[in-house]
């Protein structure tokens, strides 16, 4: 029987790993891809932002693959492998926050997906714009030295030198790894797929104690704060609230994102942000089947949770506003 190949996907927060997963499912035609999103904060946000047509997808929420929900990785995957349900390929996109060895790990160490699953490549990607900012995280450095292949993404959003710099700097990282720029992760398939890369005995030598057992601490100053809303929001009120909310904050926001229900549209308005850039457009529809509400998710330094709570609640069009 041959094993489903696994590709994980990872790179830290904001980098471009939805985008890529998109990507590859989007020229994937006829392939049977299952997917497992893993998301640091309670509220799962990328299962709604991947708009690609995968055939099964494990949503774990609510903790890192790397630490609190790597039981529910491996019990996930194991069950989907022994469903007898065919599956062609595998793709596992980490958390930004995730330190890769440990879930290399889980696919080298447990019996059950030893035997089915067959780890093919570890695909980091990198923000090409925020580099600097954020190669200062162990996270950071963890993901580009366990790489087979850097993706540096975003290119359209910085210089020529500095993509010679942040090339440089993951070179000196990782000397072994293939590395490729890109935009919108637009990877061609056979850079990403397929390519056998992955290395025990590599990732050995650079991690010589990838396979014992080790906790992965994350830093006790970045949280999570995720709020959701029922009622619609007002555009001009969420965007003036989130605008002076970045420009006192953002050097402390490593993330946020949302899908958010404003009054009157038809289709959600999906938005992001890395520290001070943002960016938001209209998404899938509103089905009717589909629970109309906003969510929302910072990932960053010292969050304050009743600010934020009392900054978005500010935005909601109250029921005598929609009268
Ligand atoms: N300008 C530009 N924006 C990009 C590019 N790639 C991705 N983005 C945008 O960057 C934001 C974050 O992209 P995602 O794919 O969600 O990033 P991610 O790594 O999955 O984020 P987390 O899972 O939260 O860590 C989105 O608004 C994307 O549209 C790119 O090459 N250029």
């Amino acid at each position: 029987m041959s094993k489903t190949p696994v590709t994980i996907i990872t790179g830290f927060l904001g980098a471009g790993k939805t985008t890529l997963l998109n990507h590859i499912l989007g020229q994937a035609v006829g392939e049977k891809i299952a997917v497992v999103v893993n998301e640091y904060g309670e509220v799962g946000i990328d299962g709604q932002l991947i708009v690609e047509t995968a055939d099964t997808i494990i949503e774990l929420n609510n903790g890192c693959i790397c630490c609190t929900v790597r039981g529910d990785l491996v019990k996930g995957i194991g069950e989907l492998v022994t469903s007898g349900r065919p599956v062609d390929r595998l793709i596992v996109e980490t958390s930004g926050l995730a330190d890769p060895a440990p879930v290399v790990q889980s696919f080298v160490l447990d019996d059950v997906l030893k035997a089915h699953v067959q780890l093919d490549a570890i695909v980091t990607v990198v923000d090409a714009r925020h580099f600097a900012d954020q190669i200062g995280q162990d996270e950071a450095r963890e993901q580009i030295a366990f790489a087979d292949v850097v993706l540096i993404n975003k290119t359209d959003l910085t210089d020529e030198a500095s993509l010679y710099r942040t090339e440089r700097e993951v070179r000196r990282l990782n000397p072994l790894a293939r590395i490729q720029r890109v935009r919108d992760g637009a990877a061609a398939r056979a850079t990403v797929l397929d390519i056998g890369a992955f290395d025990l005995k590599n990732l050995l030598a650079i991690e010589p104690d990838l396979l014992d057992d080790h906790e992965h601490e994350h830093s006790d100053d970045i949280g999570c704060v995720a709020v959701t809303i029922p009622e619609p929001l007002a555009p001009n009120l969420f965007n003036g609230w989130f605008s002076k909310f970045q420009k006192e904050r953002g050097v402390d926001l490593l993330r946020m994102k949302g899908v958010l229900n404003f009054a009157g549209e038809s289709r959600r308005y999906v938005f992001h942000g890395v520290h001070m850039t943002a960016d938001g457009r209209p998404g899938r529809p509103w089905a009717a089947s589909d629970v109309r509400q906003s969510q929302i998710v910072f990932i960053g330094r010292n969050l304050d949770r009743a600010e934020i709570e009392g900054g978005f609640a500010h935005c909601r069009v109250l029921a005598d506003q929609a009268a």
